[in-house]
């Protein structure tokens, strides 16, 4: 489905995941970059592409924040799935009150969230047989049960969380550009266990997914419904 678009820009956060991404891909006018880890590496990273895209006189289409992430088992996530985000939320961009979470939206500063073209999050998870739902973007990797349960306590439909998808959509949010996000799972959400990571198998599936999304499906740009 990423055929439909003109030049596709694919925003990750370490040289691994760009690696695992360019394996998979088999069409040129998709380019991958390793931005940094976090929302702040993540933004000016994707801005800075889109900015040159824009100057070079072809600028992108589509972004996708893709790499690995953290599963909400209980939602269905577990290890070496895919997901597929249908909200870029910004789960600690707020202020903590005696009642509880205030996000910056309560706040009235701006969003906490992003959300992709539903015609957009439909045909990717087609074609890539991905779970959809919330996924969540933190500054913090969660380490603790405790943290995990406030997460879905606040975020019922939250499938994965991750480091970089809110910052993307931040940036691609300027010109006006669609954003989607991809994780494939490499540890569920909850008590830190690094040594249980499961980074190879994630990254495996992230070489799967990108083959399916960009697999000729006979939908070119000129036939796109999207652009
Ligand atoms: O050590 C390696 O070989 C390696 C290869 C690829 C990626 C990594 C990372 O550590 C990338 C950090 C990246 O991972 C995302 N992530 C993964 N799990 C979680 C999580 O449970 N909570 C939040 N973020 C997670 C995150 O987007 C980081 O950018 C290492």
């Amino acid at each position: 489905m990423l055929n439909a678009f003109q030049r596709v820009l694919v925003v990750c956060a370490v040289g691994a995941e760009r690696d695992a991404v360019v394996r998979g891909i088999t069409a040129g006018h998709v380019e991958v970059i390793a931005a940094g880890v976090g929302p702040a590496a993540a933004a000016a990273g994707t801005a800075f592409a889109l900015a040159e895209g824009a100057a070079q006189g072809r600028p992108y289409e589509l972004v996708v924040s893709a790499g690995i992430g953290g599963g909400f088992a209980a939602h269905g996530a577990g290890v070496g799935d895919t997901v597929l985000a249908d909200r870029l939320v910004a789960a600690d961009l707020g202020a903590t009150t005696p009642d509880g979470f205030a996000s910056v939206t309560e706040l009235g500063f701006g969003t906490a969230e992003h959300v992709p073209p539903a015609d957009l999050v439909r045909a990717a998870a087609g074609a890539t047989g991905a779970l959809t739902g919330a996924v969540l973007t933190v500054s913090t990797v969660t380490g603790t049960q405790e943290r995990a349960a406030e997460l879905t306590g606040r975020y019922p439909g939250a499938v994965a969380e991750a480091m970089e998808g809110f910052g993307v959509a931040e940036a691609a949010a300027v010109p006006g550009v669609p954003v989607l996000e991809v994780r494939t799972v490499s540890n569920p959400v909850g008590p830190r266990d690094r040594a249980a990571w499961r980074i190879p198998a994630a990254l495996a599936a992230l070489s799967t997914a990108f083959a399916r999304l960009t697999a000729d499906t006979g939908q070119g740009a000129e036939s796109s419904s999207w652009t």
